[in-house]
Formats: structure tokens, C-alpha cells, sequence
């Protein structure tokens, strides 16, 4: 009779095995598809385990409101996982921290000092630079009519831009800026393996049995890659080689020994380069995916890539560039972007862990439960969108719908206290460089491709990339 009452108690959910829960049901390569899948058998709210880890997949609008906003400071804190922890040193930096003090005092640092009004404003030069360079570089391809490869221009123009407002200077030796993208790649791998010691905790011998399989040298070297970087940057900063020429302003590490000279808060240099891991990782690969993905959804739909090019051909006249001043005046452009992130949010899951014992839809959740809000089944819930399979930009066009946390039917900058602090700083980048894009060619397919063979195909990861990358013919319009 208990155990009737306590499984009625939990959310529904596929059976799982003894032991291993319910790993062998889930594609580890496309984890949000294959919760999505589950949702549409059990619901808009699962519970799975995997290996002793309870956990929670939240896919409804509905839902994903309660646990963002009416239950915010239970569902606020993130899992301890061995990836996480240890590319943020231990929690010390915003993203992958429990909630706590400390975390409220790095999040401050963070929304004060790195991605602030003034920050986005007085880094503006940076970007539109860059975007001008990439230009530059598109122009010549177009003119010897060579592909653009716009994946890898993407990654370039976001990393460069990142890099600049980061460490002050530009990354001209190629190898170094790659160098950074390969451990961003690395990361992305390292950070979705499975590791024993994250399923089974408490296990004897399980943190063994991830060294045997190679998976810990891996996460150690790639996180001894990011470190030595970091810390040869900071040492720079602190030691500033005599030639000034290509210092640029204040960048977010001058920022940071600052606030530690200040003492205000009690900063280490760990501290710092947490949060340098934290603006890289969610600056550079989040923001070229959605650059991407609109192009490639635009490619596929040419009406609107139509409609969104005669919109900023018309804003911008002959002034041949788009400049930040502009993007406001691009509405349809916004609506694209809006649109693009709802079919393919670049982190489809919140990940979430509960501070304490709570009930959500009638159901008991206990402390400690992993929650996966999977905001690539909200995007596409049948419920809150008409047609969510079509590429409709229209459907914001007079609609307050935003991403900006208040609208739980799109949340691809997440909702509540964690919601991502970098909105505004990653927005104007995708937008600045989508519209040049758009502005300044137009854009076509070699002839053996048409426009139903471009694919959709994602890459594992924290953020959703396409996995094969978008190469295209531009031709030169102004
Ligand atoms: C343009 C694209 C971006 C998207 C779509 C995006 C998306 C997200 C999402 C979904 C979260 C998790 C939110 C949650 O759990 O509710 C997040 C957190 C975060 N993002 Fe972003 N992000 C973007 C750009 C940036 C940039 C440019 C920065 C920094 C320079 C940044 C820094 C962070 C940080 C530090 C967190 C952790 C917040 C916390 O846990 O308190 N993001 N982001």
C-alpha cells in the first residue's frame, strides 16, 4: 500500500532498471530530443534516475513558470556534477554554482562590472570592428566567388570579439584564437560525458573507475589548458610588458584585479578565471550557433530572407554598413532571431537542482532532484504554439512575447535568479552581425545543393551547434 502511494506521489515516468535507472533509454548525443520524446509519451513532467540521481524533465510553458518563477528559490541551485565543477573551480564562478552567498556576490561582480550597460557601451568599437574585418574577409570570397564558410566566420568574429572586451587585445596569431575554439570544443565533449562518479555517487571506487576510462585526464587536460592560458593573461596584466601600443581600454581582467585590489569582495585569481571560463564559454560558441541557425532557417526559407533583407536595405539606405545605432529600427530582423531561438534554443536545457523538499504539479519533489527544463520541447509545445514546426517570424510581429524571462513559452536566456546576466551583451552581437550579413549580400547555394538538402543535425553539447557547417555563395550587394 505504501509503495502504491509513494509512486503516485512521484511524477510518471518510463520504468527503469535496478541499478542503472533509466540510462539506457536516453541518446546521450541528443539528450533534449530524446527528453522531448519522453515528454510527448509521459507528460510535462517526468521523473527519471539516473543511477541513484533523481531527476526531474520539465516541458510545458506552464510548468516551467512555476518552477522559474513561483518556486524560483527552490529550484535555484545547480548540480555539483564533476564536469561543472571543474571548469568553474569548485563553484566559484556564476554559472555552475549552488546558490549561496558567494554565488550572489560573484553574480553581482558580474552584472556590475562585466556585462553592464556601460560595458556593452563603451566595447561597441570592438565589435563593430570585427564585424566590419569579417566583412571585409566575405567580400573578398564573394569576389572570386570562393564559399564563405559562415560557421567558422561566425566563430571567428564572436571569439575575437569576446577575447578583446576579455583580455584586451587582438588575437591576430590565428593559432592562439584557435587554440582557445579547440578547448571550447574539447569542453563541450568533456563537460556531456558520462561520468561514473556523477551517477553512482557515494559508490566505492567510482571516481576509480573514471580515471581507468581516460575521462578524467581528458577533463584535466583541457581544463590545464584553459588555466595555463588564464593565468599567463593575468600574469600579463599584472606585469605589463612596456609597449603600450595595443592596449585597449579597461578589459574584464583590469576589471577583476581591480575589484580584488579593492578588496570589496574577497576575489583569488581562481575566481577570476571561473569567470573568464563563464564568459567565453557562454559568450563565444551560444552566440555563433544562433548566427547560424537563423541563416541556415533563412536559407531554407527564402521568402523570409527575403523580407528580412528588404527590411534592412531600406533602414540602412546607401550607408553601407549597419552600425548598433540601427538594430532598433530592425524589427522583422529581431523577429527572425526570436523565431530561430524558439526552434532551436543554443542551450535547449536549464539544468537545475532543488535547495529543499517542495511539490510541483501535484507531485512530490524531493531535495537534491536534478531538473532538466527543456526549453526545446517548450519552443515546440503544441499547447502555447500554433504550427511550431514552421519557421513563422511573423508570429512576434505585434506580439509582447520576449525572451527576457517573463514569457515562459520562450526561454532560451533561461527565467528567475539564474537567467542569463549576458542577454544584453549577446544579443547585440548576434543581431549586429546577422543584419551586416543580410545587409551587405546576398546569399545562395553551389549548384549541386538545393535548399532541402541543408540539414538540422545538432552537435552534443551544453549548447546546441550544427554539426555540419553552413557554407554559402555570397554575392556583393552594395
Ligand atoms: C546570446 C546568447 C546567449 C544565450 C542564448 C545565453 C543563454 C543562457 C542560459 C539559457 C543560461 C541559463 C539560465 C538559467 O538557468 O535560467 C545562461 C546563463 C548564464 N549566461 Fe548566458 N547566454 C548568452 C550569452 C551570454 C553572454 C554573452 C554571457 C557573458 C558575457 C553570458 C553569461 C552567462 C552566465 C554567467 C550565466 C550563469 C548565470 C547564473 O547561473 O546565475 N551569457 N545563459
Amino acid at each position: 500500500k505504501i509503495i502504491k502511494n509513494e509512486s503516485r506521489s512521484n511524477p510518471p515516468g518510463p520504468l527503469g532498471l535496478p541499478f542503472i535507472g533509466n540510462l539506457h533509454q536516453i541518446d546521450q548525443s541528443s539528450f533534449h530530443t530524446s527528453l522531448w520524446q519522453l515528454s510527448k509519451t509521459y507528460g510535462p513532467i517526468i521523473s527519471l534516475r539516473f543511477g541513484f540521481v533523481p531527476t526531474i524533465v520539465v516541458s510545458s510553458a506552464t510548468l516551467a513558470k512555476e518552477v522559474l518563477k513561483t518556486q524560483d528559490a527552490i529550484f535555484c541551485s545547480r548540480p555539483p556534477l564533476i564536469g561543472n565543477q571543474k571548469f568553474s573551480y569548485d563553484g566559484l564562478d556564476v554559472a555552475f554554482s549552488p546558490y549561496n552567498e558567494k554565488w550572489r556576490e560573484m553574480r553581482k561582480i558580474f552584472t556590475t562590472h562585466l556585462v553592464s550597460p556601460y560595458m556593452i557601451q563603451s566595447s561597441r568599437y570592438i565589435r563593430e570592428d570585427e564585424v566590419s574585418r569579417a566583412m571585409d574577409k566575405i567580400k573578398t570570397l564573394a569576389l572570386s566567388s570562393k564559399n564563405v564558410n559562415l560557421s567558422k566566420i561566425a566563430k571567428s568574429v564572436t571569439s575575437t570579439i569576446m577575447m578583446r572586451v576579455s583580455f584586451g587585445k587582438r588575437y591576430q596569431d590565428e593559432e592562439e584564437r584557435k587554440k582557445v575554439l579547440q578547448l571550447l570544443n574539447k569542453l563541450q565533449e568533456t563537460i556531456m560525458n558520462l561520468y561514473v562518479s556523477d551517477i553512482w555517487p557515494g559508490l566505492p571506487f567510482v571516481s576509480l573507475v573514471d580515471r581507468f576510462m581516460g575521462k578524467m585526464n581528458m577533463l584535466e587536460e583541457c581544463f590545464q589548458g584553459f588555466d595555463m592560458f588564464y593565468q599567463q593573461l593575468i600574469d600579463e596584466h599584472l606585469n605589463p610588458p612596456n609597449i603600450k601600443s595595443h592596449k585597449e581600454k579597461e578589459d574584464i581582467i583590469d576589471i577583476l584585479l581591480r575589484v580584488m585590489k579593492d578588496k570589496l569582495f574577497s576575489l583569488t585569481h581562481k575566481h577570476i578565471k571561473a569567470m573568464l571560463m563563464n564568459v567565453l564559454v557562454a559568450g563565444i560558441d551560444i552566440s555563433a550557433a544562433i548566427v547560424i541557425w537563423s541563416m541556415t532557417l533563412l536559407m531554407k526559407n527564402p521568402k523570409v530572407m527575403k523580407k528580412a533583407q528588404e527590411e534592412v536595405r531600406i533602414a540602412i539606405g546607401n550607408k553601407g554598413k549597419v552600425d548598433e545605432d540601427d538594430l532598433s529600427s530592425l524589427t522583422y530582423m529581431k523577429a527572425v532571431i526570436k523565431e530561430t531561438m524558439r526552434l532551436y534554443p543554443p542551450s535547449p536545457l536549464l539544468l537545475r537542482e532543488t535547495l529543499k523538499d517542495t511539490t510541483l504539479h501535484g507531485y512530490k519533489i524531493k531535495e537534491k532532484t536534478v531538473v532538466h527544463l527543456n526549453a526545446f520541447a517548450i519552443g515546440r509545445d503544441l499547447e502555447v504554439w500554433a504550427n511550431p514546426n514552421d519557421f513563422l517570424p511573423e508570429r512576434f510581429l505585434g506580439s509582447d512575447i520576449d525572451f527576457k524571462g517573463n514569457d515562459f513559452e520562450l526561454i532560451p536566456f533561461g527565467a528567475g535568479r539564474r537567467i542569463c546576466p549576458g542577454v544584453l551583451m549577446g544579443v547585440v552581437m548576434v543581431e549586429l552581425l546577422l543584419a551586416n550579413l543580410l545587409y551587405l549580400y546576398d546569399w545562395g547555394l553551389s549548384n549541386d545543393i538545393r535548399k532541402e538538402d541543408i540539414d538540422l543535425d545538432a552537435l552534443p553539447g551544453i549548447t546546441m551547434l550544427k554539426r555540419n557547417e553552413l557554407c554559402l555563395l555570397a554575392r556583393v550587394y552594395f
